[in-house]
């Protein structure tokens, strides 16, 4: 099992989050331990009852032992009553684990990337939060039952082998075979029924959006198209009930071979052995109720609602795990070592936004050197957020790649790229927590003295003066700070961090040109590499290094080159009309 769970994102999932849960599930077992006091005692009783009571021409006496038996089904009855308490302090807890985890990702990929549209998006949140809310109640209905279930086989077993050894062996070797042939089959018949579980959502949402547009697929003529594609879902979907079914029909010879047999077993060999005067008659009547009450509806219950259960759960997991990864426990730099400083290298990067659609970048090739200063210029649309984003590793280009220090950005694992490289895009994103919280987001171990430095370097003193320090409370950030303060203090966040590409996309647009030139010059000295999406000409004026994209292609050079030998930026320059800083020499 835990070499399962170290591959399966979704069952590590659910292992975090009930890690706590220690005392509760000892709890939960208790209960279920109580709850198979008939599974342990009710045979060896109703044997009793009928040696010594009814087939001994005692009826009071067997009626006596009867009624011990009904005693323990009211204790069953309190203790299952009694395992919702510890039940729930499993899944309460784990239900807030996982929402905590839903939205920390979701914030976390708003923080770190923010593409356009990559902002918290607030339905996916709400669907990821009733997706946390099927893994609670499906996680309960499988502790629920799966726990007094495996108590309950092992008790029925144990007060067989107290009535009779030989019995219990003619039991426990069948009922044994069915249970070893039927879990490992578990993990084929969960694959299927995750298979099924995906068919039958791909089913609804073709039936929903064919729905939702009829009027469209009417006005359009498209109504067959549109029959198709659901046609296409609903076979896919016949063909997965039909697997799953045949899956399904394994529990018929696993409750056979597993429930039935032991009873014929005991039916053919408990006579002779009467007749032996080895076991009483009431024995073998005990033995017998072990198995049709506990034993065979303990076998029916794992092969059909406990299997299904665990399929849902993983399926449920799985999806979560995926959706919700976000930058991990404590922002997305956390545990992973960044890349040092390195060569930013692009190499001819092209990018579409769709199959049929003209590409936005085309053949771009450009080299940036350790710690260089790049500012991208061009006219609105041209691409550059586009570019932004790709040397970010936010998207794959169709052709072409991005390295930094020789390696591909698009393959650096997630953990290494979110904490190597940091893109800060125009509208900044302040989550709703303390100032600390906001600022510490991609450094969560530094100290004051670090986001100090990164709040003076950034010009956010007086910004840390008025609202009280780190703190002070955001409750409602949107609302209560401006567009240049959110700028800033996004920016305090990626100085204080440890990410060596630092990609600016007009990041700097609401704050005023001198404050802008304070930011700028900041991360220029700051060690790494700083591209900057430029607002101004004055951006341009103090890289090193200068791209522009216009409707030709590009070109690259320092502001001084590009001015004497590329008209359109010359005619760009010419359009800004911010004073010109001194060039860099
Ligand atoms: N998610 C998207 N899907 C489809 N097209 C997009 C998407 N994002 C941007 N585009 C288009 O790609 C082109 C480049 O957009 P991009 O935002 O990269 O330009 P830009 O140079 O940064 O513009 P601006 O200076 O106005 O921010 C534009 O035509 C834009 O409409």
């Amino acid at each position: 099992m835990p070499h399962i769970v170290k591959r399966d994102p979704g069952l590590r999932l659910l292992r975090e989050a009930t890690a706590g849960s220690r005392r509760p599930l000892v709890r939960a077992l208790g209960w279920s331990a109580v709850q198979a006091a008939p599974a342990l005692a009710s045979g060896r009783m109703l044997a009793t009852a009928l040696d010594r009571g009814f087939l001994a021409g005692r009826p009071a006496t067997g009626l006596l032992w009867l009624a011990g038996i009904a005693a323990l089904y009211g204790v069953r009855a309190a203790a299952q009553r009694a395992v919702f308490d510890p039940l729930a302090a499993i899944v309460e807890p784990m239900r807030d684990a996982l929402v905590r985890r839903v939205v920390r990702g979701a914030l976390g990929r708003a923080v770190h990337e923010g593409l356009p549209g990559a902002g918290p998006d607030a339905a996916g949140v709400t669907r990821l939060s009733s997706q946390v809310d099927a893994v609670r109640g499906t996680t309960a209905a499988l502790l629920r039952t799966a726990l007094p279930l495996a108590v309950n086989l092992l008790a029925a077993l144990i007060g067989l082998a107290s009535l009779d050894l030989r019995m219990a062996v003619v039991v426990a070797v069948p009922l044994l075979a069915a249970i070893a042939v039927f879990v490992p089959a578990m993990r084929a018949l969960t694959r299927r029924r995750a298979a099924f579980l995906l068919a039958e959502e791909r089913v609804a949402a073709a039936t929903g959006s064919v729905v939702a547009a009829a009027r469209d697929v009417a006005a359009l003529g498209a109504r067959d198209a549109a029959l198709a594609e659901v046609r296409v879902a609903a076979e896919d979907s016949a063909r997965a009930a039909t697997t799953v079914a045949w899956a399904n029909a394994l529990r018929v010879p696993v409750i056979l071979v597993g429930g039935q047999l032991p009873v014929l077993g005991l039916l053919l060999a408990g006579p002779s052995l009467v007749h032996r005067g080895e076991v009483s008659a009431g024995a073998v009547i005990g033995a017998v109720s072990y198995v049709t009450a506990f034993l065979i509806p303990a076998l029916q219950q794992m092969t059909g609602s406990v299997a299904g259960f665990w399929s849902q759960l993983r399926v449920l997991t799985a999806r979560l795990a995926a959706t919700s990864a976000g930058p991990g426990p404590s922002g997305p730099a956390a545990g992973r070592r960044p890349l040092g400083a390195a060569e930013l290298a692009v190499h001819g990067l092209t990018f579409a936004y769709g199959p049929h659609s003209a590409p936005v970048l085309r053949d771009v090739s450009f080299t940036v050197p350790v710690s260089g200063h790049l500012v991208l210029v061009g006219p609105s649309g041209v691409g550059k957020s586009t570019l932004a984003g790709l040397l970010a590793g936010i998207g794959r280009p169709d052709a072409g790649r991005v390295e930094l220090g020789g390696r591909p950005v698009a393959g650096l694992p997630e953990a290494v790229r979110a904490a190597s490289i940091a893109l800060v895009p125009q509208e900044a994103y302040v989550f709703p927590g303390t100032l600390r919280e906001n600022v510490a987001y991609l450094a969560p171990d530094a100290t004051d003295a670090a986001l100090n430095r990164a709040v003076a370097a950034v010009g956010m003193r007086p910004l840390l003066d008025r609202l009280g320090g780190y703190d002070a409370d955001l409750t409602d950030p949107a609302g209560t700070l401006s567009s240049g303060e959110r700028q800033l203090i996004a920016l305090a966040r990626v100085y204080a961090s440890a990410a060596r590409l630092v990609i600016l996309d007009e990041a700097t647009c609401h704050l005023d040109p001198a404050a802008e030139a304070v930011v700028e010059s900041a991360f220029a000295r700051r060690p790494g590499t700083l591209v900057v999406v430029a607002h101004r000409l004055s951006s341009a004026a103090r890289a090193e290094h200068v791209l522009i994209l216009d409707a030709e292609g590009h070109a690259f050079g320092s502001h001084g080159e590009l001015l004497a030998t590329h008209p359109g930026y010359a005619a760009l320059v010419g359009h800004w009309d911010a004073p010109l800083p001194a060039p860099v020499p």
